[in-house]
């Protein structure tokens, strides 16, 4: 017999009742906390504390917003009997109550004395803090008005902001994000300024992580700029992209750009929707620029999922099935699920969550004199400084103005082995008889990590899966650019189960790095010949040299301008073309003729191409573009530029020790570079980390361009890099810079583009980017990158 309740339901719902059973207070009694609430933590204390009981459903007994059970019931003679849902009631109560105080202090505890209700205890607590906060809010208001960044590291900085707000919140003085980002603009020293200015003026209002993103890649920047003397910080505001700001308010002048306000947001990847942070859960940021991690703890929470974090930065429960969900590359722990602080792992692929289109590296170094069409077609050079000869170049200021978009996303897996089956996508896959990728795998560290193949089955879905076993050492993975052979490419087929297997690696390293070296055996045969060739080349007079001009600003001959003579090139356009390299550079140079020069050059030149091209099919095929092959080819068969590239020994006295090439993003499509024995090239990995580039004598480094990331609607990335030269000899590099031709509209294909990844630039010519790009830099604008540029 069923007893009725004497006031029936009065306050208790179903739902709420289906988790009175003592069982589930059992378990709940059992659910640990990982903080004990003292006199300083108390709000990180309470985000656990609210997640944990909301997970179980009993909020309502904290709040009191549930009222018991009547203690007795009737029964169908008219008995009145216990009231079986009052005790069950008691002992949940009890046990929460229990739970709440086993995760205080000592110290605290005698403020309880007398709180018998998990309400009770709830009340006491928060009146407890409240009214000790009461005493501090208005010092801590003061403490934030004070803070200052002075010589703290910029994380440092914002920490330290993000600590007093977090204590003002807990004393129920929460400070709104626009007050936040007051604060930290006001304690700015004054070299930010430029990304002060930025950022308020700026028509569309940043978020607090856009303003932390900024600020954090602005003080990389000034490390950078730091190294070069004399060097005014304004310069870099050039190089701040932001979309419809720029400092003469008038980037939104140009028609096909939306003003849109998503520098310091965009990124890598499939798009925007998906760029979520696996912290906060919020989109448009990934966890190392969320806002939330600026605790000592690394404190941060996914409130909406329902995910708990812990003051250690450990995310657990929804937030781990959500990051697995996702493909998240973070290595993360069932039990103690924790993302890298540096981990900017990518999810699904995401565009950069750094930098966007908005802050380079670079920065801008003065004027750059040409506007013309055809001037810049990759990574732009500008001058710094006047030079007098339009054909000289201010040796360090080869450096790089590109519309740079930083790739900082850390797939930070750790290792194992993994042998791919056979199957047309992930379902296949886990059917196939043949050994499948495992979600996770057990690195030696014993930590459970994310398998990065599976991840890749899984996102790319590619048809058919090779047999290969590939082995993941995060050291290795993080630290060398990787290196794939492409040296029996002339052997290769598509379809072939090596090009498979080359093209998977090519996917690989390009969404890892951006860039792989390829190495390629004939390349050695060469290799005499070509830097033998470039230093008869830069040996002869100066005079000569100079005989090799072009309509095209940045080709032809650069040299060095006083005082640093440390980087001169010499360029061709259309190298691909028979008898351009002949025509254009060795009948100038050399009058009588210099036939080896020629050959050597050309023969490098096919042999450039021939790579770039098994690489471009390679990628469009593992995007699923093989349809648009024969499109895609024709449309960047022209405009190969070739460039000759000199970095002299640097002297010891010489304040710019160490930086040749600034920081930059290559704006072409795809870059072959080959160097002679003297290293330099350094790549930025996902995590900020500048990684040596050490090509063998038979490597070409090949890096993708912005526009090839845009033409694959941010499935790719294009890697910051520069050259660093500390020794005392001397560096010479060759490049072939390939961009799509001018007249073709570069469309991101429509197989690229669906619910989950929305379109996300328009169409563009790279003819007319590159004019638009070099007037408004001329102007001394805000530079609009590429990505910015075209951006839906
Ligand atoms: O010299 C090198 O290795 C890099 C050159 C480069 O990045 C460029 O010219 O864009
Ligand atoms: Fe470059």
């Amino acid at each position: 017999m069923a007893p009725s309740s004497e006031s029936p339901q009065e306050g208790v719902d179903g739902e709420s009742l289906s988790v009175f059973s003592s069982k589930k207070g059992k378990a709940f009694t059992n659910k640990r906390v990982n903080l004990v609430l003292d006199e300083s933590n108390y709000l990180l204390w309470k985000q656990q504390i609210l997640l944990t009981v909301r997970s179980h459903k009993l909020e309502k007994f904290l709040t009191g917003s549930i009222k018991p059970p009547s203690a007795t019931v009737r029964d169908e003679d008219g008995q009145v009997i216990n009231n079986e849902e009052y005790k069950d009631y008691v002992a949940q109560d009890s046990a929460l109550a229990s739970w709440l105080l086993s995760t205080m202090s000592a110290s605290l505890l005698p403020q309880f004395v007398g709180a018998d209700t998990a309400a009770q205890i709830w009340q006491t607590v928060t009146k407890f803090f409240a009214s000790q906060s009461t005493t501090s809010v208005m010092n801590l208001h003061c403490r934030l008005r004070s803070l200052r960044k002075g010589d703290l590291g910029m994380r440092a900085y914002i920490s330290q902001v993000k600590e007093v707000c977090d204590a003002l919140a807990a004393c129920g003085s929460p400070v709104s994000d626009i007050e936040k980002i007051a604060t930290l603009l006001n304690g700015l020293p004054i070299d930010y300024k430029p990304f002060v200015a930025v950022i308020t003026a700026s028509r569309e209002q940043f978020s607090l992580d856009g303003v932390v993103s900024v600020l954090v890649d602005a003080e990389m920047q000034q490390s950078t700029f730091d190294q070069f003397s004399g060097m005014a910080m304004s310069a870099n505001v050039a190089q701040v992209a932001n979309p419809g700001f720029n400092s003469h308010g008038n980037a939104n002048t140009y028609p096909r750009y939306s003003g849109r306000q998503q520098g310091f947001q965009g990124g890598r990847g499939k798009g925007r929707s998906k760029f979520q942070c696996q912290l906060c859960g919020k989109n448009g940021h990934l966890v190392d620029r969320c806002w939330h991690r600026f605790d000592h703890n690394f404190a941060g929470v996914t409130a909406g999922s329902g995910s708990t974090s812990r003051g250690d930065g450990a995310v657990s429960g929804a937030g781990i099935s959500k990051l697995r969900q996702e493909g998240v590359a973070g290595v993360y722990n069932e039990e103690r699920a924790s993302v890298s602080p540096m981990s900017v792992a990518e999810v699904s692929g995401e565009e950069s969550p750094v930098t966007g289109n908005s802050v380079t590296e670079t920065g801008a170094c003065g004027p750059v004199q040409s506007t013309s069409r055809n001037d810049l077609s990759e990574s732009v050079h500008v001058e710094e400084g006047a030079s007098e000869d339009e054909n000289e170049v201010a040796e360090d200021d080869a450096a790089i103005m590109s519309d740079s978009t930083h790739a900082a996303h850390s797939d930070e897996e750790a290792g194992g082995s993994v042998h791919l089956g056979r199957g047309s996508n992930e379902a296949e896959v886990a059917n196939s008889d043949e050994v499948c990728p495992n979600p996770i795998l057990l690195a030696d560290t014993g930590v459970q990590c994310i398998n990065r193949s599976y991840r890749f089955v899984y996102e790319v879905g590619i048809g058919t899966l090779i047999n290969q076993t590939f082995s993941y050492s995060p050291q290795e993975e993080m630290s060398k650019v990787p290196v794939i052979d492409f040296s029996k490419q002339d052997l290769l087929q598509s379809g072939s189960p090596k090009w498979n297997s080359v093209r998977v690696q090519v996917l690989r390293a390009l969404e890892d790095y951006g860039c792989f070296e390829a190495s390629i055996d004939q390349l050695q045969e060469l290799r005499r010949a070509v830097f033998g060739a470039a230093e008869e080349l830069f040996d002869l007079p100066l005079p000569t040299k100079k005989l090799c001009v072009s309509e095209s600003r940045f080709r032809g001959y650069m040299g060095t301008a006083p005082p640093l003579r440390l980087h001169e090139s010499m360029s061709i356009d259309d190298a691909h073309i028979a008898g351009n390299i002949e025509q254009h550079l060795t009948n100038i140079l050399w009058p009588q003729g210099n036939m080896s020069f020629s050959k050597t050059m050309v023969s490098f030149t096919e042999l450039a191409l021939r790579l770039e091209k098994t690489i471009k099919r390679m990628i469009w095929e593992s995007f699923g573009l093989e349809k648009h092959m024969d499109e895609l080819i024709n449309s960047t068969n022209t405009n190969h530029h070739l460039r000759i590239i000199k970095y002299e020994s640097p002297e010891t006295s010489e304040p710019t020790l160490g930086v040749r090439l600034r920081a930059h993003c290559d704006m072409n499509s795809l870059t072959l570079l080959y160097q002679n024995e003297v290293d330099g090239l350094e790549i930025r990995n996902k995590d900020g980390e500048w990684i040596k580039v050490t090509p063998s004598a038979n490597s070409f480094v090949v890096v993708i361009g912005e526009s090839f990331s845009v033409w694959l609607n941010g499935r790719l990335s294009s890697p910051y890099h520069r050259v660093t030269m500390n020794g005392n000899k001397v560096r010479y590099s060759i490049g072939l810079f390939t961009s799509p031709k001018g007249g073709y509209l570069i469309e991101v294909p429509k197989e690229l583009v669906d619910d989950e990844n929305p379109l996300l630039f328009k169409p563009y010519d790279h003819d007319e980017f590159m004019a638009f790009y070099s007037t408004q830099v001329a102007q001394g604008a805000l530079s609009v990158g590429l990505k910015a540029y075209c951006t839906v």
